[in-house]
This record gives C-alpha cells, structure tokens and sequence, in this order.
C-alpha cells in the first residue's frame, strides 16, 4: 500500500515514509492510494479473535514494508499494557452498547493509536539509524498518552503543546509529571485550536522539519487513524448483530475527527455501519456542518469535556477529499478558505452525500451532567463527560435510527473528577496511577500564544 497527499503534490510513498512524516510535505494530510476490503466472509472469520488478532489482520491490509511477523511483535508490544485482555471491552447496557476504550496507561482511547505509534516509531528509528523530535498539540488526552507511548524510548524526544488552565487537573499532572530529560510539556496561553495551529505552521516549514527529523503523535499521522479503525472491526464483531451481519451506529465523542474518521474508513471496508454519529459539546462546529451544512468557526468555549473544545478539527481535510471524490484542487480551496474566510461553503448534493454516512449531536454542559446522572442512577455506571456526549447523542437519535448504537466511552471518569462530582455528587473510584499523581513533582514551560517564540524554544531544546 503507498500514501498519498489530500493536496495532490506527495504520491506513492511507502507507510513507514507515511509515518515519519507526519504531515504531508504539501501541508495536505496522507491517505492510502487505496481503500482495501474485507468481505462478510472475511468479518465472520474474525469472530471470538483475540484484539491483537484483529488489528494484526486489519493493519496488515494497509502495510507491505514491515515483514508480518514484525508487525505481530509491534502489535503484541503495544497491548501488554492494557489492564484487560479484551484491550477494549464491550459492555451492553441493554439501550445501547458501551466500548470501553479508556483500559490503557493514560486511561483514554488515545492510548490504543499511541502505544502502537511509539513502538512503531522506536522500529522504524532503530532501522533507519534515525532520531525524531516530535511535536504534538493536545486538548488533554492526546498529550500524555503520547508521553508515555515513547518515554524511556531511544532516540525520541516529545515537545507537546497543551492551552493552559483548559485541561483537566488529571490530565495535566498526567503530562507534567513525567520528568524524563526527553519529555518538554509547554503550556500555551491559547486554546487547543492555537496549540494545533502552531504545530502545523512549524510542520509546514518543510527545511526546518526536515533539519530537526519533526515527527507528529496527533491524528495528524495516518498510522494514528489505521490503529483506531481496529477497534470499530473488534467491537462489531463483540455484539450480538454480529451473528446475523446486522448493521449498527456508533456514536462518538468528535473533536479533532480523527476517531470518527477511523470509523469512516471501516464503514468504506466494509464493516455493517448504518450511521456514524458524531458527538459533539457546545463547540459544534462539527453537527453544525452535519445539520445546515455550516462549516464557520466560532470561538471555543470552555466546557465539561475539555478534549472536545475543538472548532478546528484537523482531520476534516482527510474527509473532504472524500467528500469531493479525490479533487485535490477543491479540498486545497476549502483549507484556504477555512485559513482566509473562517468557514467552508458546502452544497446540498455535498450535505446529501455526508447524510449517507454521517448522523450528529450536540450537548450542552448542563445535559452532559444529567447524563452522568442518568447513566449512574439507572445502571449503576460512571460515564466520564465526553462518553456522556455520546449517551446522550445516542438516546436522542433513538427513534430516528432503528440500529442499535455502540458508544465509544472515550476516556475513565476518574480523569473528570470535578464534573464528575458535581453531576452525581461524588468522586468514582480513582485508580491507583492517579492518586500517585498528586506526590509527583512537576516540570512545565509557560510560553505566550506565539509561533516563533514557541519554535526558538523547540530549536534550543531539540537533537540535530
Ligand atoms: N482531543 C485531543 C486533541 C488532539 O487530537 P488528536 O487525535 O489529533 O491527537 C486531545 O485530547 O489531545
């Protein structure tokens, strides 16, 4: 399988080429040349398979340059740290079914893709005689699952972006915390939609990318997305309409797009989806564009579900180059135009075209709560504040779409202590790795909304 740009000018490279650069040289984004696919006969075959089975099964679909008994090791590397087997178990609350993707180190389905990215990236490295400074931005899981899918890892450095005070407590002591001479958390006095915006414009200075070997942890990078699209394959093939290959929705909690794009690409394989569904919180950016055809930044509010205060969702471009039936010259028009106008004008037959695919939601702060509420009192269950997104997407959608829904439970709810507290009035169960947390010293670098300081910082810091 080669990769290719969504803006037409980076062709034919090779996955692992794919991987190290991150972000296309053409400031497009990589996509495969082709979309593999796996035949009903070939789903049913994947039935009571182990997940590392399945992933095995799936990537191999999208990788020809690392020899498959390599990548049975990468991939068995990667979920040994996972607290279960399953790696991400499927629970049925009878309305709908929950996946649980928060069973990793960092507690958030960030550690799924990034446990496999940091071994992918320590394989490549080692071959190639390589080193890499990775620049990363996060709303907050991103951030530290990153962190701890390369710390200890030779070769690697990791320079992540987080906007100040817009994180959880958890989700900032998970990042700053890690003491490792390799590891620079910088908070920014910004949003997460600046942080991404900085990493971007230092990525699009190609000389200087090139100098340093810049990597990118963010969904950004395609081997990101490919390891998510596992986790749509295993957790069909967990319910019971997997027996008769009846179609299901799956909600999901959408900020950057790149979860809901992993569910995209699985739906276009092959995999029985009705709709995708994508969840949002009062930054809507996404449902507006679902609904009205509204793509028009406005500014991000702060809310219970911090991952999710987003406007600029950066894998949006994978899925316009889709959308416009692979016209690099149109998706380049509509980023431009997103840059210059802040929106993107779509037409009806465009907005028809996502309905086939796409369902969404919005939740208010105050819903998200009663959500939390809601799941505790009748099932005895602690959603985190994005996974209560998705619930109440799905029991809003209920009666519109006849399918049963799958919610990916996105993060633990011990990330979340705070809203956590005020919807049911007390604090879930905290796992050990948190409480340790509290006793750690901490290092962070406070740096101005500012692309240039922000790039001095990283040059001063950063391996040749
Ligand atoms: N919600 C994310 C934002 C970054 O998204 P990514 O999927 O591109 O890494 C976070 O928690 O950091």
């Amino acid at each position: 399988m080669k990769y290719k740009s969504t803006r037409g000018d980076v062709n034919s490279i090779t996955f692992k080429d794919a991987v190290l650069m991150g972000l296309a040289d053409d400031g497009g984004l990589l996509i495969p040349e082709e979309l593999p696919q796996i035949s009903n006969e070939e789903l049913m075959s994947l039935k009571d398979k182990s997940y590392q089975d399945v992933a095995f099964y799936i990537m191999n679909k999208y990788i020809d340059d690392i020899k498959e008994d390599v990548l049975k090791k990468l991939i068995d590397k990667s979920y040994k740290n996972f607290d279960t087997d399953k790696v991400v178990p499927l629970i049925d609350l009878d309305d709908f079914y929950l996946l649980e993707l928060f069973h990793g180190p960092t507690l958030a389905f960030k550690d799924v893709a990034l446990q496999f990215l940091g071994n992918l990236f320590e394989y490549i490295l080692s071959e190639r005689k390589q080193n890499l400074n990775i620049i990363g931005a996060t709303s907050g899981d991103t951030g530290s699952a990153a962190i701890y899918g390369v710390r200890g890892k030779k070769g690697v450095k990791i320079f992540i972006l987080h906007p100040k005070g817009r994180v959880s407590k958890i989700q900032e002591l998970q990042m700053t915390t890690v003491l490792d001479k390799n590891v620079f958390n910088i908070a920014v006095e910004g949003t997460f939609d600046d942080c991404q915006f900085i990493v971007k414009e230092i990525f699009s200075d190609v000389d200087f990318k090139k100098k340093y070997n810049l990597g990118s942890i963010n969904s950004i990078n395609w081997a990101r997305v490919l390891s998510q699209i596992v986790y749509y394959f295993y957790a069909y093939l967990q319910t019971k309409e997997s027996d008769n290959l009846d179609k299901i929705n799956f909600i999901v909690p959408t900020g950057n797009f790149g979860n809901v794009l992993a569910g995209f690409y699985a739906k276009k394989m092959g995999l029985p989806v009705n709709k995708l569904v994508i969840a949002t919180n009062e930054n809507n950016i996404l449902h507006r564009f679902v609904q009205k055809g509204d793509y028009s930044i406005k500014g991000v509010v702060k809310t219970y579900s911090p991952s999710m205060d987003i406007q600029i969702a950066s894998n949006f471009e994978r899925y316009l180059y889709y959308l416009y039936d692979g016209d690099h010259q149109k998706v380049k028009g509509s980023m431009a135009a997103l840059k210059n106008d802040k929106f993107i004008k779509f037409n009806d037959l465009e907005i028809e075209k996502v309905h086939q695919d796409f369902d969404s939601t919005t939740t208010t702060n105050e819903e998200t709560l009663n959500i939390i509420k809601t799941v505790y009192e009748r099932n005895n269950y602690i959603v985190d504040p994005h996974t209560a997104c998705g619930v109440d997407g799905a029991l809003k959608l209920k009666d519109k779409l006849d399918e049963k829904f799958i919610c990916l439970a996105t993060a633990h709810p011990a990330k979340f202590l705070d809203a956590v507290k005020v919807a049911i009035g007390k604090e879930p169960e905290i796992p050990e790795r948190i409480k340790e947390l509290f006793n750690k010293d901490k290092r962070v670098y406070e740096m101005p909304n500012d692309v240039n300081a922000i790039k001095s910082f990283i040059e001063q810091n950063i391996d040749e």
